[in-house]
This record gives C-alpha cells, structure tokens and sequence, in this order.
C-alpha cells in the first residue's frame, strides 16, 4: 500500500545539527569536484573529445565538473537507443514503473544535503534554495509515482448493454526532455521522470550550466533499477544537439522548459513533418515570466513587503515564478517603496556555500552582462532606488536592485530580466493596478496583496496568471498543492506537479467490445 502524498519537509538549518550535516556534506562534495561525466546511451558510458566544463558561478576559478558532450551522430544513437528499449518498457507493470520512482526518491532522501551540495557548488543556490530544489525533485517522484498508479487502469467511462467500453492511457514513444538551469534539479528530475512512469522512453539534453547534477541524477535512476536504454544522457549546445533532437522523425514528445524564444522556436520546429515521420509531436513547452506583485491600498504592509521582497530577490531573481515588478496603490506606494528599500539593503550578497547567505551569484557570464545592461536601462527609464552595481572578478555578484516610477509599457515592466530586479509602477487604483499587472505577454505567476475580499474575487476572474497568490509571494510552488503552468507566452499550462500533468504524456486510447 502507497502511503499518501505528502511534500518533502524543508531542511531547519536554525537547528545545529542540521547546520553540521549540511556543512559536512558542502565539505565533502567539494572533495568530489571536478570529476568527469560521460553521456549514457543504451546503458553504455560514452567519452567524447569534446566537453562542457561546470563551474561554480560564486568562484568560477572551481570546476565543479566536466561533462562528454554529444554532437548530432551520437544524438542520433541515443534517439535509436530510446526507440528500441520503448518496445519493451512501454509494456512494463505501470506500478513497477511507478515503484522504480519511489525507489530513486529514497535514494535521493538518504543522500539528500549531498544533491543540494552540488546545487550550491553548480549553479549557485544559497542553502535554503538548494534543499528546496531537492525537496521539489523528490516530490515530482512521489507525486508522479502515485499519479500514474491512479491512471494505471484509465478513467472510467459508460457502456451499454452488450458492450463494453474502456478509456486508458497509453505511452507515447521517444520523449526528448530539455530543462533549464534554474531549478537544475527539480524541473529536470520531474519532467525526466514524468515520460518514464508513463512508459515513454527519453533521451534528455541537460541545460549546460548544470549538467553535473543532472549526471548525477542519472545514476540514481540507474541505481534504482531502469533498464538500458531507457533514459539517455546527452549534454550538447542547444543549437546543434537540441535541434537535432527536436527535429527527429522517431521523436514522439517533447518536453521543454526555459526561454520564450527557445520554446516558440522548438514549437515551430516540431511542427514541422519529417521524412519518414508518421505522427505528430506532442510539445509540452513551459517559458518565461513577468511577474507582478500587486498591492492594494487596503493591505497589510509587511505582508507586502515581505511578499516584493522573496519574489523578487530569491535565488537572485532567477525564477520564472520571480516577482520583477510590484504594482502598488498610489495611496501606500511611497510607504511600501520605502520598506522594500530597506530591507533589500539588509540582504546579503556572498558565495552561497556559506551559511546565511540570502543571494548568491547570478549564473554565468552572459546572465551578469544581461542584467546589468538591463540595470542601465532602468537608470534610462526610472529611478534607481537602491542597488544597482555589480562585481564579476570572482563570481558573479549583483546587488538586489530596486527601480520606481516605471511606465508600465517601458521595457523593464516589459521583458524578463532573470535577476535581482524589482520594478515598481504607480496605479490609481485596484482595477488599473489589475490592468497593469495583465499587460505584459506572459501570463505564469502573480500575488495580489489585499483585505478587500471583492478585489480579490475581482483578481480570481481578471488577473491572467497560471498560478495566482493572495497575500503570499509569487514564487515556490509545491508539487501536488500548487500544480504549476503559465498562460499567454508562458506557455502551454501544463501544470507540472498537478493532476494532469502525466495525461500529456500519454495517448488516451478507447477500447470497444460488442459481447
Ligand atoms: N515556466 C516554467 O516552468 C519555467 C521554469 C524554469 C525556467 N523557466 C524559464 O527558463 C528560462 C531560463 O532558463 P534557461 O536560461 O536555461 O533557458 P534557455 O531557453 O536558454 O535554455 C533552456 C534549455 O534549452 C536548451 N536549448 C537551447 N537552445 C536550444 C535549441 N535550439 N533547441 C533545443 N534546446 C535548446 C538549453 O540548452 C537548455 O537546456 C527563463 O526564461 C525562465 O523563465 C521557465
Ligand atoms: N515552480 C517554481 C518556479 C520555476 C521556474 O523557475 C516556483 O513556483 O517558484
């Protein structure tokens, strides 16, 4: 008997011996670093002459790892790989499948300040992020696991006499699963696993800043007991690997995660007909945010406060979730300024392997140069409040960053940033304040701070968001309580860690019979 869902409890690091076991496994995992991780096709360890070096955002002189990287013939292999063994897993016990999952889940619990160790070392997170992040990972296993034992015998459906009716799910083929950097571990555990448990077989391309763990990951999974095959590990650039992936005549569904312009290219790309391709791809394609935090003028302040300040600056704003802009009733607009200005400037910015730590880096290179070219444009059109410099000689280190008075169509309430950045626009009143807050493309995460229990009825019908808090922050979703998904550019709303999630993985097929 499966025990019921529950999420995976948050690490206590107020408790001293939680504090020494996260310190011991920080100190051990650097030990490890720098290892070297080859591609996994068909069960075997391939080493290519090419790779894609880890390393630490916080101090990038630390390799974290080296991964073998793929290019378009061993892509090839691996998608011949994934269509083979799908013959033979897509029959497999749906509870074994579901079974394998939990297994890994375990796994993943008994080791699991060792992961977030490697989060902290690979793409940056302060502690609290990073045992997040596992936390989530290991929920998309159990919730997946469970889903897909509820699905197992499909839905019920009606008969008439003499007849018999079924309505079941079945596996889809090759899933090609790409994720992001960001939420290096859960995101790509759960949509990895998702396919898995429904019996699709995956070839997945890990984002390049954080290929480490998702090696990692793939062990646990062959630990767990997945046959060959079954999953392949294929780190390649985007460009040349990811195309070839998405444009593949075998690949049956594709499950992406990261950028507007990455997921719209994928969309268009697999719509596109192959030679020798006889069915249409399924495209799970989850994208950016620009996401508001709205306060009304009836509102408890430090509830606003609060919420502007963990939606914006936690992970350094590198959500999709992230609330880069705060919408505020003109009536406590300067109080509320005021108070988030305050409290940004009591965060602190440092190398998140050390305690306390609320912002670590911002990812790489190119995310520094992006958000402090974005800064300048916010000098152009606003006030800078607080914030605004950076230092990349170690790491890449930007401070929490408030601008005011910006025009709600001005680029920096327009374009997502994904860093730590907040934007705040003045509204007369709660309807504008709603006007403004749907005025972008994207449409994933809002909150709407207020006691007026009208205006958040109002909110319910007319703020456009997938996922929609009142008098919370934006960000930090829980599998299986907050299933996750954007509307508008966002996205196609899949609703990870929800109820739907695996039927879009699957083919539901009906089954007639005539006693
Ligand atoms: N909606 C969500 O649930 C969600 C969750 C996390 C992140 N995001 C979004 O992800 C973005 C940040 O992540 P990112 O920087 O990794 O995004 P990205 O779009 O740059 O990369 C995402 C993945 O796509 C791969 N890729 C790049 N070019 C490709 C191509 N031509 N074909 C196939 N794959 C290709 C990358 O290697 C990576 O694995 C932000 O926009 C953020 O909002 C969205
Ligand atoms: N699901 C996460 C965001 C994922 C995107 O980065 C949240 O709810 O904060």
């Amino acid at each position: 008997m499966v025990q019921p869902y529950k999420h995976e409890p948050f690490t206590d690091f107020t408790m001293e011996e939680n504090k020494k076991a996260f310190e011991e496994a920080l100190a051990q995992v650097k030990e490890e670093l720098g290892q070297h991780h080859d591609l996994l096709i068909d069960g075997e360890r391939i080493r290519t002459g090419q790779t894609i070096t880890s390393t630490n955002p916080a101090n990038t002189k630390q390799v974290v790892g080296t991964v073998s990287k793929a290019n378009e013939e061993l892509a090839e292999k691996a998608v011949q790989s994934a269509a083979n063994a799908f013959e033979d897993w897509r029959k497999w016990d749906p509870r074994a499948r579901a079974e394998l999952l939990f297994r890994a889940a375990h796994i993943i619990r008994r080791r699991k300040h060792e992961f977030s160790a490697y989060l902290v070392y690979e793409v940056g997170k302060p502690w609290k992020e990073a045992d997040a992040d596992t936390a989530e990972a290991i929920d998309f296993l159990e919730y997946y696991g469970r889903q897909m034992i509820e699905l197992k015998e499909g839905k019920p459906i009606e008969s008439r006499p003499g007849e018999q009716n079924r309505y079941i799910y079945t596996p889809t083929g090759v899933a090609v699963v790409i994720p992001p950097w960001n939420l290096a571990f859960a995101i790509m555990a759960g949509t990895t696993v998702a396919p898995l448990v429904t019996g699709s077989t995956v070839v997945m391309k890990p984002a390049s800043n954080s290929p480490v763990i998702a090696a990692k990951f793939v062990e646990v999974l062959e630990e767990a007991g997945l046959p060959k095959g079954v999953l392949n590990y294929v780190p390649g650039s985007g460009g040349e690997v990811g195309d070839y992936l998405v444009d593949h005549p075998k690949t049956a569904l594709i499950s992406f995660t990261g950028s507007r312009d990455i997921g719209t290219r994928i969309i268009k790309r697999a719509a596109e007909i192959q030679e020798g391709q006889n069915h249409l791809k399924q495209v799970i394609a989850e994208m950016g945010g620009k996401d508001t935090v709205v306060v009304d003028k009836e509102a408890n302040i430090e509830t606003a406060v609060d919420a502007i300040i963990v939606s914006a600056f936690g992970f350094s704003g590198q959500k999709c979730s992230s609330g880069s802009r705060a919408v505020v009733h003109e009536d406590v607009y300067d109080e509320v300024l005021e108070k988030v200005k305050e409290r940004a400037e009591q965060l602190t910015v440092g190398n998140a392997s050390e305690e306390n730590v609320y912002m670590g880096p911002v990812v790489d290179q190119g995310a520094y140069d992006k958000i402090m070219s974005y800064i300048e444009v916010g000098k152009e059109e606003g006030r800078l409040v607080t914030g605004g410099k950076g230092d990349d000689s170690k790491g890449y280190f930007i401070e929490p960053t408030v601008f005011a008075d910006l025009d709600p169509e001005s680029r920096m309430q327009q374009e997502e940033i994904f860093g730590p950045v907040v934007c705040f626009t003045k509204a007369k009143n709660f309807d504008e304040a709603i006007d403004i807050a749907n005025n972008t493309e994207y449409g994933l995460t809002g909150a709407v701070i207020s006691d007026n229990r009208q205006h958040l009825e109002k909110a319910k019908y007319d703020f456009h968001v997938g996922n929609l808090y009142f008098n919370r922050n934006c960000t930090g979703a829980i599998v299986g309580y907050q299933p996750f998904g954007g509307f508008k550019m966002s996205g196609t709303d899949s609703k990870a860690g929800g109820p739907d999630y695996l039927a879009l993985h699957m083919q539901a097929k009906t089954i007639s019979e005539m006693f």
